[in-house]
C-alpha cells in the first residue's frame, strides 16, 4: 500500500539553527544571540552567528530539497527579522528574505509549512520578562498577523509554536535555555499559559483573515509508560502524561487545562495569574485548530521516585532528555530499560511507543488532524571513503514510517511526515556534533553541502510513496 497522494513527505529546520546572518539586514538581537555567547551555555561555545549560512545559501539548499523530491519544507521565521524590537516597526528586509524563501520553494512545487516561533525571541521582550509577561503574548499576536498578511497568499500551513515544553521547561526549570532560570515552577507555568493564550489569539486572527489555509501548534509528543504493572509506577506514568502531554494538548484541543494538574498547581501555589478573558479565549478557539503537530523522538519509561528532591542542580547534560533524571517535582523518574535500544544520546528508539501513544491521543482528542512535524535520528554519522553512510538514520526513519502507515490504517488522522532535519544544522546544546540531516555540511570546507546515503533513500521513498514500507 502507498501513502495517500495528499500525505506530505517533508523535512524541517529552524531559523536560529540554520540561517546565520545574526545581525544582517536590520535583524534585531534575540535571546539566543546573547545566551549562546555566555561561557559554558552551549557545546564548545557554538552559536548561530553563522550557523550553516542558509541566509545566503537558501537557493542552493532549496534546490537540493527539490532534487530530493521533497514535497514540503517546514522552516521557521525569525521574529526579530520581521519586528526587530519584538513589537515595534516592521523590517522590510526581513519580509523580503522570507518572501524569497517562500517563492524559491514554490518555484520547485515545494509546499512551505511555516513555524512562527522556534525559540528565538527578540531580546527586548526577553529582557522584559519574556513569556512570563503578557506583553510578549500580545507582541506575538501582532507578529503573527504581520506574517499572515505578508505571506498568507502563498503560505497555507502555519504552526504557531514549536515545543512549548522545551523552551519553557529549559528556560524556567532547567536553566539550559534562555532566560536560564532554574527551578522556578511559578514562572514556568505562567509562561506556558501565555504561550497558549498567544496561540489561541493568533488562531482567531488567522480565521478572521479568511485566507483558507490551516493553522495549529507543534508539541513534543513524549508518551509515558510505566516500567511495570506496580500501582505506584502506573500512577507515576499517569502523572507524567498529565504534566508532559495533557497540560500542553488540553488547553489547545479542549480549550481548558487538565483538572489533575490544575488542582496540584493550586496546592503548590504555582497557579498562573490567568484572567477570565484569557481562559475564554482558549475555550472559544479550541475548535478553530486545524491540526496538531507532533514532534516524536521517543517515549519515556517511568517509575515512582523514592527520594525526595530538594532544589535540583541542573546542567546541559541533565537537559538532554536522557533517562535517569527525576521529574521537576520529584514525583517520578525516567528509567533506562535493559531490553530497549537507545541512541548515542540515550533516547529510546521505539516506533511501537509512537503507535501506542497515537491511540492514546485519539482516545482523548478524537479525530484531530495530525502531522509528524519532527522525527529523526540524532547521530554522529559514519563516513566511509568520503561518503556519509548514515544507515542508522535510514533504519530509524524507515521503522517510524512503517508505524505511521499502520497508524493511518488503524484510523489515526495523520497527513504528513517531516523529518528532523532536512540538513545538518546547529544543535542548541550539542553544537554540530549531533547530526540529523539528509544533507551533510562540511564545517572544515566552507560549509559545503554533500548528499548523504539517506538523501537518496528518502528520495526513493517519496517517489514510490513508501509502497515498500
Ligand atoms: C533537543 C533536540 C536535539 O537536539 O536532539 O531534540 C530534537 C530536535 O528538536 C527540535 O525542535 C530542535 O529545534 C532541534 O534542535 C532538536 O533539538
Amino acid at each position: 500500500m502507498k501513502f495517500a497522494k495528499d500525505f506530505l513527505f517533508g523535512a524541517a529546520s529552524a531559523s536560529y539553527q540554520i540561517e546565520g546572518a545574526w545581525n544582517e539586514d536590520g535583524k534585531g538581537e534575540t535571546n539566543w544571540d546573547v545566551f549562546s555567547k555566555i561561557p559554558g551555555k552551549t557545546y564548545k561555545g557554538t552559536n548561530g552567528d553563522v550557523a550553516i549560512d542558509h541566509y545566503h545559501r537558501y537557493k542552493e539548499d532549496i534546490k537540493l530539497m527539490a532534487e530530493m523530491g521533497l514535497e514540503s519544507y517546514r522552516f521557521s521565521i525569525s521574529w526579530a527579522r520581521i519586528l526587530p524590537t519584538g513589537d515595534g516597526e516592521v523590517n522590510e528586509k526581513g519580509l523580503e528574505f522570507y518572501n524569497q524563501v517562500i517563492n524559491e520553494c514554490l518555484k520547485y512545487g515545494i509546499v512551505p509549512f511555516v513555524t512562527l516561533y522556534h525559540w528565538d525571541l527578540p531580546l527586548t521582550l526577553e529582557e522584559d520578562g519574556g513569556w512570563t509577561n503578557k506583553r510578549t503574548a500580545d507582541a506575538f499576536v501582532k507578529y503573527a498577523e504581520v506574517c499572515f498578511k505578508a505571506f498568507g497568499d502563498r503560505v497555507k500551513h502555519w504552526i504557531t509554536f514549536n515545543e512549548t515544553v522545551m523552551f519553557c521547561g529549559l528556560g524556567y526549570l532547567k536553566g539550559a535555555h534562555p532566560p536560564g532560570i532554574q527551578n522556578d515552577e511559578k514562572k514556568y507555568f505562567q509562561a506556558t499559559h501565555y504561550v497558549f493564550y498567544a496561540h489561541a489569539k493568533a488562531v482567531e486572527i488567522y480565521k478572521q483573515l479568511e485566507q483558507y489555509g490551516e493553522i495549529g501548534i507543534t508539541h513534543v509528543f513524549l508518551p509515558a509508560y510505566s516500567v511495570d504493572d506496580k500501582k505506584e509506577n502506573i500512577l507515576a506514568a499517569r502523572h507524567a502524561n498529565e504534566y508532559e502531554t495533557f497540560w500542553y494538548y488540553d488547553p489547545i484541543l479542549k480549550g481548558e487545562y487538565p483538572s489533575y494538574v490544575v488542582q496540584q498547581l493550586k496546592e503548590n501555589g504555582w497557579t498562573p495569574s490567568w484572567t477570565k478573558e484569557e481562559l475564554d479565549t482558549l475555550k472559544r478557539n479550541a475548535e478553530n485548530n486545524d491540526f496538531i503537530g507532533l514532534n516524536y523522538y521517543q517515549p519515556i519509561r517511568v517509575e515512582k521516585n523514592q527520594e525526595a528532591v530538594s532544589s535540583m542542580e541542573h546542567s546541559r547534560e541533565t537537559s538532554t532528555l536522557a533517562p535517569g533524571n527525576p521529574s521537576f517535582d520529584g514525583f517520578y523518574r525516567t528509567v533506562k530499560m535493559t531490553d530497549k535500544t537507545y541512541t548515542k544520546w540515550g533516547w529510546e528508539i521505539s516506533p511501537q511507543g509512537f503507535l501506542d501513544g497515537l491511540h492514546m491521543l485519539k482516545e482523548r482528542y478524537g479525530d484531530i488532524k495530525m502531522y509528524v512535524t519532527e522525527n529523526g535520528l540524532g547521530d554522529e554519522d559514519p563516513i566511509i571513503d568520503g561518503e556519509i553512510v548514515d544507515v542508522p538514520r535510514i533504519k530509524y526513519i524507515e521503522e517510524h514510517l512503517k508505524v505511521i502507515k499502520r497508524a493511518i490504517k488503524e484510523g489515526i488522522h495523520l497527513k504528513g511526515y517531516y523529518a528532523w532535519s532536512v540538513i545538518d544544522l546547529l544543535s542548541w546544546l550539542n553544537g554540530y556534533k549531533k547530526q540529523y540531516g539528509f544533507i551533510y555540511v562540511d564545517h572544515d570546507d566552507n560549509l559545503n553541502r554533500k548528499k548523504k546515503l539517506s538523501f537518496h533513500w528518502y528520495k526513493h521513498i517519496i517517489e514510490t510513496r513508501g509502497e515498500e514500507l
